[in-house]
């Protein structure tokens, strides 16, 4: 199969797009290490995933991505178990208007910090074997949502940085790909953040705005957007690149060059 011999980590894959990215590597013979801060889900997915693929090829280690020294850790061991880091999912996210420094810790810096553990590791300079990384932004990396600006800033952050870092990367000669995920609306338990008015705080009163924009879009499940994720991973001549995944399709993001930045006339 297609990632046959390949390792690949995915952080936040306990449940929700984590656990069905975690999954689809799995059916195309990748081994995994699931890493994520709920222990209980964890290693309750763990366990399933073991039974369907065996034990050889999952690896489940609690992990809180804003913790520099845990999240070493739980990569080191990873490496250390599986002996090598191909692919890297910087997925774990969470939506927190009230604690925002908590959102950018988790959303903005989780993804700093898993991105440049895998390039250290897999880096040709220093012996790696190259590989990719799949950083998960969102819609609202694109675009805003009036309703969650802390979560919207992470997302378009988690953009600039990635498809700064996929050119870096490309000059540097790394041998290492980096590219974005950016899904409209999915089922999952993040979208329970619209109802909390203790996590959406002052925003809560345009929770209405997001629940229309919720109805127009449409819901997609995670299996749908997994299949996405593959593809893109698959494709060795993405770097940099931004794909967009609504219930209408996916596409790539055409980004506009420093010169067509579209802005009208003073
Ligand atoms: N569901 C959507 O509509 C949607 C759309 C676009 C992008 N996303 C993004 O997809 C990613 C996954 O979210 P989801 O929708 O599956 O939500 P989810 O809440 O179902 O899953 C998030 C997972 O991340 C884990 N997590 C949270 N904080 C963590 C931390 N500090 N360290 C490690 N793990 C942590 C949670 O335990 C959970 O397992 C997020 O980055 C989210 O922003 C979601
Ligand atoms: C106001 C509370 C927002 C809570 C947000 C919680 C989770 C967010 C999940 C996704 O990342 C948001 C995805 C898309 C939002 C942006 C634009 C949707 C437009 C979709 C379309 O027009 O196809």
């Amino acid at each position: 199969m297609a990632l046959d011999g390949k390792v690949a980590v995915v952080t936040g894959a306990a449940q929700g797009l984590g656990k069905a990215f975690a999954e689809i590597l799995l059916q195309n013979g990748a081994k995994v290490a699931l890493l994520d801060v709920n222990e209980k889900e964890g290693k309750s997915t763990k366990a399933a995933f073991e039974a369907e693929f065996g034990a050889s090829r999952t690896l489940f280690h609690v992990c809180d991505v804003s913790s520099e020294e845990v999240f070493k850790d739980a990569f080191q061991k990873t490496v250390q178990h599986f002996g090598r880091v191909d692919i890297f999912c910087n997925n774990a996210g969470i939506t927190n208007e009230v604690s925002w420094e908590k959102t950018i810790e988790i959303n903005l810096k989780g993804v700093v910090r898993g991105t440049y553990m895998a390039l250290e590791h897999m880096k040709t300079e220093n012996g790696g074997g190259g590989g990719v990384i799949i950083n998960v932004a969102s819609m609202a990396g694109v675009v805003h949502l009036a309703g969650a600006p802390i979560y919207t800033a992470t997302k378009h952050a988690v953009v600039g940085f990635s498809r700064a870092m996929a050119e870096f990367s490309a000059a540097a000669g790394y041998g290492v790909r980096i590219c974005m995920l950016c899904p409209a609306f999915v089922r999952t338990d993040i979208l329970n953040a619209l109802k909390e008015k203790d996590k959406l705080g002052e925003f809560f009163r345009l929770k209405h705005l997001t629940e229309n924009l919720l109805d127009v879009a449409g819901l997609m499940e995670t299996s749908d957007v997994a299949k996405v994720f593959l593809q893109m991973l698959l494709d060795d001549s993405k770097n940099g690149a931004a794909l967009l995944v609504t219930p209408r399709g996916a596409a790539y993001v055409d980004f506009p060059a420093a010169n067509e930045i579209p802005c009208s006339p003073l």
